[in-house]
């Protein structure tokens, strides 16, 4: 089989900038690919690298898109290396979207949690996501100084309804002793808290495994685990807690299909922050591979654009 291959840069400034403790994201760079098979059918892919989360820049994706032949097969997807796991992504999922048995996976019944912006806003962002049906809620930490995050998340605690989950997300922002005073806290909310993601630096895998052995309030490795490679290293390391997977980053779907089949792991699918295409290729490998029922962090509508194809035909059209 052989493709026609063609693709296109695509900027979506964010309608909130996304704020961590790697600092202020404003706008979404990524590369939308498209394959059109023998009989005609078109399917779309997409490229969405965050470099500084562990993936290929936005840059060496171009330059690997930029030298592939007009007319592309299974075999070059399927060699694409390592190195450029978002390519992987965006090449395999256009790939299975042509395959006919891809389009039966539905992913109509997982549930997802909502990202509150970082800081108070978070306290008058909540009820919005509430009323909106979300159950599950993020919020980032390790952005401002920890006595101020404290005094927010308290009042957070008390406003959020009993059943609510909350998730804590550092970005490997805190130092030691802030994860565990932030952990000491979650101790005493009996649950509330589904669980602290990357609170430490990857560097700091050793640390991060003496806390979950300490606390109750599960850890989640996210940075740690953002490539396949990195993901069955920490596996290997004995790693006890819950994965963060991008799919959108984590490379390439077959591969990891793989990884999630021969391994019991408690994982978290999480979002790239990228447009409806590579979101439904993600939530489609999230409700395939999901052995637990742990909500999908891709509930924040707002940062992807609707699969509806004026956008995409202009793309294609405008250049
Ligand atoms: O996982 C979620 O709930 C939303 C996605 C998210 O937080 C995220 C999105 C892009 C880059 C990094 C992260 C992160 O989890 O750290
Ligand atoms: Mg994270």
């Amino acid at each position: 089989m052989v493709y026609q291959f063609s693709y296109r840069p695509l900027n979506k400034k964010f309608t909130r900038p996304v704020i961590t403790n790697h600092g202020i994201w404003e706008i979404r760079e990524s590369v939308i690919i498209r394959l059109v098979d023998t009989t005609g059918k078109v399917s779309w892919g997409e490229i969405s690298p965050i470099h500084w989360f562990g993936s290929e820049t936005l840059q060496q994706a171009l330059d690997f898109c930029n030298q592939l032949p007009a007319e592309i097969t299974p075999e070059i997807i399927f060699d694409i290396p390592d190195k450029l796991p978002a390519c992987q992504f965006g090449f395999e999922s256009a790939l299975e979207n042509l395959a006919e048995t891809h389009e039966s996976i539905n992913y109509q019944n997982l549930t997802y949690s909502g990202l509150l912006p970082a800081g108070k806003a978070a306290l008058d962002q909540w009820k919005t996501l509430w009323r909106q049906g979300y159950q599950t809620f993020k919020w980032k930490i390790g952005v401002d100084e920890i006595s101020k995050e404290i005094k927010i998340f308290n009042s957070l605690i008390q406003k959020l309804p009993k059943s609510a989950k909350l998730r804590l997300d550092a970005n490997g922002g805190l130092s030691y002793e802030s994860a565990k005073l932030w952990l000491k806290i979650c101790e005493t909310l009996n649950n509330r808290i589904e669980f602290i993601e990357q609170p430490l630096s990857v560097d700091k895998f050793s640390e991060m495994l003496e806390l979950s052995n300490a606390y109750h309030t599960k850890i989640a490795l996210d940075e740690s685990v953002a490539t396949l490679q990195q993901l069955e290293d920490c596996y290997k390391q004995g790693w006890p807690g819950i994965f963060v997977i991008k799919p959108g980053i984590v490379g390439s779907p077959s591969q990891l299909r793989k990884f999630c089949q021969q391994h019991q792991i408690d994982v978290v699918f999480s979002s790239v922050f990228e447009t409806a295409i590579g979101r439904e290729a993600a939530l489609k490998l999230a409700a395939e591979l999901s052995q637990n029922n742990r909500a999908v962090g891709f509930g924040i509508n707002h940062f992807f654009t609707e699969k509806d194809s004026n956008w995409l035909k202009s793309l294609w059209n405008n250049h």
